[in-house]
């Protein structure tokens, strides 16, 4: 089969809600149940393509809108389908989560995009007989370094019954969280999600981590909880702690500032997360590694690109995640594979959905904290039915509609304030 026209005839997109632990950050803490949507594309000769992407409704509406202006147009003529995305997506400014940063019209059109470019690079690669890596050039690494992504917890969700994670509040509660994430998965780096307690109490805890785990790379992640100075007071009491600082402080023109008082590196996924942030951010210095996120930088190709432009301008690279299954996973796994400027073990939530997942089992598995490049053509991995009825009959009963960690936490604390720059 050599993959030439390839017409768009069906396209679903299924919402699903999955269990998730009550983990905190700046903004709350998660609800019950994390949102996704599940896109298939199917084409005029059966082949089918998946990709993956926020719940939200507000984005599951774009989606919903976007599929039916898809009908017809040839699977490779992603530029035609990005014209017809926008002039959908028009000027609605939607991710107000704000824990991926700014919102910007284009990069609502990339995420809503992003899961359609995946669908048809699924559909490229099984078309072709090749896994999407090739499509990107080819892979560099035969598998793919994530890190053990921390978060301070609570035992459960009030009112319910303890998850197996544990409650994580204290230095001790992290180094057994790590314990456990390393013992299962075997990564080699551990990211903390801070912003949750005051700064010391974080610096204790990457402390505590360093020391339990010497020679691990470590980072922090406080989600811009913190002001400029501080920023710079945390980086100088963990000098030589961290592999890199995470959106200490909001804003390009914070990060540059601290940028230029501290040795550390600075990361972001929040104060750079479209095209027109890099300009500012390159020329300020205020960051030396951009977390790549394919789910709001366009998709697979879109994120290679930018992944390109970061090693012209002398940028690192990383990986963002939020909670999602093993669509994504794949995706993120063949994006990290051909990606040879992407040298840090990528973030990823996997191993807080415990199991559950949306793709058959055995495609995607975790050796030494690394995802081996799925065997199969396109992403390699195929969906459970099954699971997917379940996951959608979660989502119309679990009564959450859009991901909201404040409101939740307010339910609990109704003094609660987002830390922003708090401190
Ligand atoms: O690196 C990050 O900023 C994230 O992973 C954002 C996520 O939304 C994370 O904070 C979470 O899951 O609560
Ligand atoms: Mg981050």
């Amino acid at each position: 089969m050599d993959g030439g026209n390839m017409i768009i005839q069906e396209i679903r997109v299924t919402p699903l809600a999955f269990r998730d632990p009550p983990l905190l950050n700046a903004a709350g803490v998660h609800e019950p149940w994390a949102l996704r949507t599940i896109i298939e594309v199917i084409t005029d000769d059966g082949l089918s393509g998946l990709g993956e992407t926020y719940g939200d409704l507000d984005h599951l509406t774009k989606m919903r809108e976007c599929a039916p202006a898809l009908i017809g147009v040839d699977v490779h003529h992603t530029n035609e389908i990005y014209t017809r995305i926008s002039a959908i997506v028009g000027d609605v400014v939607s991710d107000l989560h704000g824990l991926t940063g700014t919102s910007t019209k284009e990069k609502s059109i990339d995420r809503v995009f992003s899961p359609f470019e995946v669908a048809l690079l699924d559909i490229r690669g099984k078309a072709a007989g090749v896994p999407v890596c090739d499509l990107l050039g080819g892979r560099v690494r035969e598998a793919v370094p994530y890190s053990a992504y921390l978060f301070y917890k609570w035992d459960s969700h009030p009112g319910g019954t303890p998850d197996r994670f544990g409650a994580a509040l204290d230095p001790a509660g992290l180094v057994e969280q790590a314990a456990l994430f390393i013992k299962e998965y075997g990564f080699r780096s551990i990211k903390l999600k801070g912003g949750v307690l005051p700064p010391d109490d974080e610096i204790a805890a990457i402390r505590a981590l360093h020391e339990a785990f010497p020679g691990v790379p470590l980072r922090l992640d406080p989600n811009t909880a913190w002001t400029p100075e501080t920023s710079i007071r945390v980086a100088h009491e963990l000098q030589g702690a961290l592999q890199y600082l995470e959106d200490p402080c909001p804003e390009i023109s914070g990060m540059a500032d601290v940028s230029r008082n501290i040795a550390t590196k600075l990361a972001t996924n929040m104060c750079v997360v479209t095209p027109e942030h890099l300009p500012p951010a390159i020329a300020s210095d205020a960051i030396q590694v951009l977390l790549l996120d394919h789910h709001y930088w366009g998709g697979l190709t879109r994120s290679a690109q930018v992944a390109a432009l970061c090693g012209t301008f002398g940028l690192d690279l990383s990986m963002h995640s939020n909670s999602h299954l093993g669509i994504s996973l794949a995706a993120m796994t063949h994006l990290a594979a051909a990606t040879p400027n992407l040298t840090y073990a990528c973030d990823t939530h996997t191993p807080w959905q415990d199991g559950q997942d949306v793709v058959a089992p055995g495609a995607l598995r975790f050796v030494d904290g690394a995802v081996p490049v799925p065997d199969g053509p396109g992403l390699g991995v195929e969906l459970d039915r099954e699971a997917l009825a379940t996951m959608h009959e979660q989502y119309l009963t679990c009564g959450l509609t859009s991901r909201d960690d404040t409101g939740y936490m307010r339910r609990f604390d109704p003094e609660f304030v987002v830390k922003r720059g708090h401190w």
